[in-house]
Order: structure tokens, then sequence, then C-alpha cells
């Protein structure tokens, strides 16, 4: 399937420039010159056991802030918005499935897929449910309700986190490990629903993964060793 062409495509391009990361303690964590992602682009982010690759995620999400350089998304330069609008830009626009499912198993699967509709202003409800819905229709979980979360397997519980990480619409996705907790066919579902959420919906994808099957799907991938780049790139 050819990519959205770039005037439908909804995601939005990354431009991260000297981004430093320290530990509270000084100890700098990440340290990128620069790193570019046009929009709609999947970008695979590989890399030894305590290299940094979470944290670049999590400062690429605006969940640190501390901080120095400049991480942007479209026009938006997430380092200088305040912590408030900070977090009402992810919101609005980004998607995490982070390793942790973070699911509530006392709920379903849709309820858990469609939990931002609890936070959102009363018209929004509506679309975040039927969102949620079809993303789960899609990723082959429709249909189950009555069940709780706790009764999916490993790889039903990271989809649900993807319908939910789907339901607001976000023009980002990051997903960290998400195939990691999975045997290799379910792994494989996944990362066929991943690579299509960016080539066929158009959305800018970053994905940290050790799992080949998955970084080589992707359409550029980094390497970070020791909190620094090495960069690469697929045909
Ligand atoms: N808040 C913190 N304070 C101190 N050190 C931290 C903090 N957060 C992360 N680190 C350290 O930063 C380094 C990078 O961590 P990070 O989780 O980004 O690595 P990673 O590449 O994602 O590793 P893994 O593949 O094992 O998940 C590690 O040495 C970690 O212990």
């Amino acid at each position: 399937m050819p990519a959205t062409a770039a005037s439908e495509c909804p995601g939005l391009a990354l431009s991260v420039t000297d981004l430093r990361v320290a530990a509270p303690g000084g100890r700098l964590l990440l340290s990128l010159p620069g790193l570019d992602l046009p929009a709609g682009r999947s970008l695979a982010v590989r890399g030894p056991s305590g290299a940094g690759k979470s944290t670049l995620l999590h400062a690429l999400a605006g969940l640190l802030t501390d901080v120095e350089g400049a991480v942007r998304w479209g026009e938006t330069d997430l380092l200088s918005l305040t912590d408030p609008a900070r977090a009402a830009f992810r919101r609005a626009r980004v998607g995490l499935v982070f390793q942790d499912f973070l699911l509530f198993e006392e709920l379903g699967a849709e309820a858990n897929a469609a939990l931002a509709a609890g936070f959102a202003p009363a018209s929004q409800r509506a679309a975040i449910r039927q969102r949620a819905r079809s993303a789960l229709d899609r990723l082959g979980l429709g249909g189950t309700s009555g069940r709780l979360a706790a009764s999916f397997s490993d790889g039903e519980r990271q989809r649900i986190a993807i319908a939910r990480a789907l339901a607001h619409d976000p023009a980002v996705i990051l997903a960290d490990e998400p195939t990691a907790s999975l045997d290799r066919a379910a792994a494989d579902r996944l990362i066929d629903d991943l690579v299509a959420l960016s080539r066929e919906d158009g959305r800018t994808l970053v994905v940290v993964s050790h799992d080949p099957a998955l970084t080589e799907r992707l359409d550029q991938s980094v390497e970070i060793v020791d909190g620094h780049l090495r960069e690469g790139h697929h045909a």
C-alpha cells in the first residue's frame, strides 16, 4: 500500500535539535544533536538496554520537563509550552503505547479503549467511543463486550492499548517495545497493525524495539548507544 499523499497526511513532522536530557543527579542520559522524521513516516529506535531509548520516547511525548533543546511536532515546539499546554497537546495529538499495558482489569476492552471519553468534553465523547470501537474491530477485538480486560491474552491486551491510543485520532503514535511480551505470531500480527497506522492512515510513528521483524518494516531507523545517536536508513 503506498504512503498517503502528503497533502492528505494527518501526521506531524518531527524535528529534534540539540536535545539533552540529564538525570536528577546531573548524569547525561541522552544527547542528540538532531533527528528528523517527515510527517506520516515511521522511525525505529534501536539500541542496547539502558542506552536511552525510552528516555528519548518520553522526551518526544513531552513527558520530561528537565530537558534542553527543541522537540518540534509540526509547528509546535513542545519544550517551549507550559505544562498544561504540553499536556493538552499530548491529549489531542499523541497516542502512547507504553510497555506495561496499564489497562483497568475490571473494565472491558471497549471501556478501556474509550477511557479518554471520561475526561473529554461532552461534545467529543461519542466520537471517542466510536473510534475506540472501530479500532477494536480493525484490530480483531470487536464484539468482546462482557469480557473483562483480565481475560485477554498479552497480544490482545497490547492491541487494546493501541485501540486506546487511536481513540482520540492522534497524529503521532509513540510505542515502547510493543511486541516485547508477545509470541511470534501475535507479534507479527501487531507489527502489521502498527505499520498500517503509518502507511495507510498517514500517522507519524516512532517505535522503540529490539525486534528486527518490527524495526525492518519501518521507514527509518536510528540506534542509540550510551545516550548518543547512530543513524541508519532502510531503503
Ligand atoms: N529518572 C532517572 N534518574 C536516573 N537515571 C535514569 C532516570 N531515568 C532513566 N535513567 C537511566 O537512564 C538510562 C537510560 O534509560 P532508558 O530507560 O532510556 O534506557 P532504554 O534504552 O530504554 O533501556 P531498555 O531497553 O532496557 O528499556 C539508564 O541507565 C537508566 O537507568
